[in-house]
């Protein structure tokens, strides 16, 4: 079974373009939560133009072990103004998981991943405070990526697979060769002991494709095309769409 995280991030960017409540995140993740997804997503940057650090602890007290509740981010980015670090918000509200994102602070959304072969001894610390918290860690990777058994040796659990490339083959007509890349990637990954998320643009148009190509996915976590296509067909009708995708 493949768990939907859904991430929370555009109900953010939405209702931080007025200021005060509206779209609610709570009222958002409740909806989700009820139409059964597995687990929640939330990216936090430090600029905090999409969830910020209340939304996080909202979100925690909301959740309370309902679902899995999966916090992204950059555990190098700067700690500065309000944002008070991933390693200080996870400390504080304890998620599930932690995905780590190597995006840089202005970045407009991820769009790489990890390189282990040359971030292992840079993330080795930062692996090792997460797993004291309590969080399963998850790292962030491109099709392709190496080092799986150094990144197992330092604690990661699971790699989250940047399908953003994937999403734009498919769009463009033929991902046959990266999902041939993505399908070696998560094999690898899961011979050396690693379990694997995926996540980046997809949508009810390329989920079915990718999950078929990828036995054993362990997680999706989307956003992007789920609130948009929320907007049509309703947010709880839109879970259920995707959950039958996985099923
Ligand atoms: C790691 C990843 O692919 C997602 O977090 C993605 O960046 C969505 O975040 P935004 O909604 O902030 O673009
Ligand atoms: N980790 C990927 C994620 O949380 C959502 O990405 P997107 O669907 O908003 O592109």
């Amino acid at each position: 079974m493949t768990l939907l995280s859904v991430n929370l991030n555009k109900i953010a960017v939405l209702r931080n373009s007025r200021g005060g409540d509206e779209p609610s995140i709570a009222t958002a993740a409740n909806t989700c939560i009820d139409a059964g997804c597995g687990g929640l997503t939330v990216h936090p940057r430090p600029d905090m133009r999409h969830v910020t650090p209340a939304d996080v602890r909202t979100l925690a007290g909301l959740l309370r072990g309902r679902v899995e509740y999966n916090i992204e981010g950059n555990p190098f980015a700067a700690a500065r103004g309000a944002y008070p670090g991933l390693i200080e918000l996870c400390r504080e509200v304890k998620p599930t998981q932690v995905t780590l994102v190597p995006d840089g602070d202005g970045q407009i959304t991820s769009d790489h991943g990890f390189d282990l072969t040359k971030d292992i001894e840079t993330l080795k610390p930062v692996v090792a405070a997460f797993r004291e918290i309590g969080c399963r860690v998850s790292v962030f990777v491109d099709a392709g990526a190496q080092g799986f058994a150094d990144a197992l040796a330092i604690g990661v659990q699971r790699i989250e697979l940047y399908t953003g490339p994937y999403a734009k083959a498919f769009h463009d007509g033929d991902a046959r060769a990266e999902l041939a890349a993505f399908a070696d990637t998560a094999r690898r990954a899961q011979q050396a002991g690693l379990a694997v998320n995926a996540g980046h643009d997809l949508s009810q148009a390329n989920l079915g494709t990718f999950k078929s190509a990828i036995p054993g996915l362990a997680e999706v976590s989307i956003g992007h095309a789920l609130i948009g296509e929320a907007l049509y067909q309703g947010l709880s009708s839109t879970v259920r769409s995707y959950l039958r995708i996985l099923a």
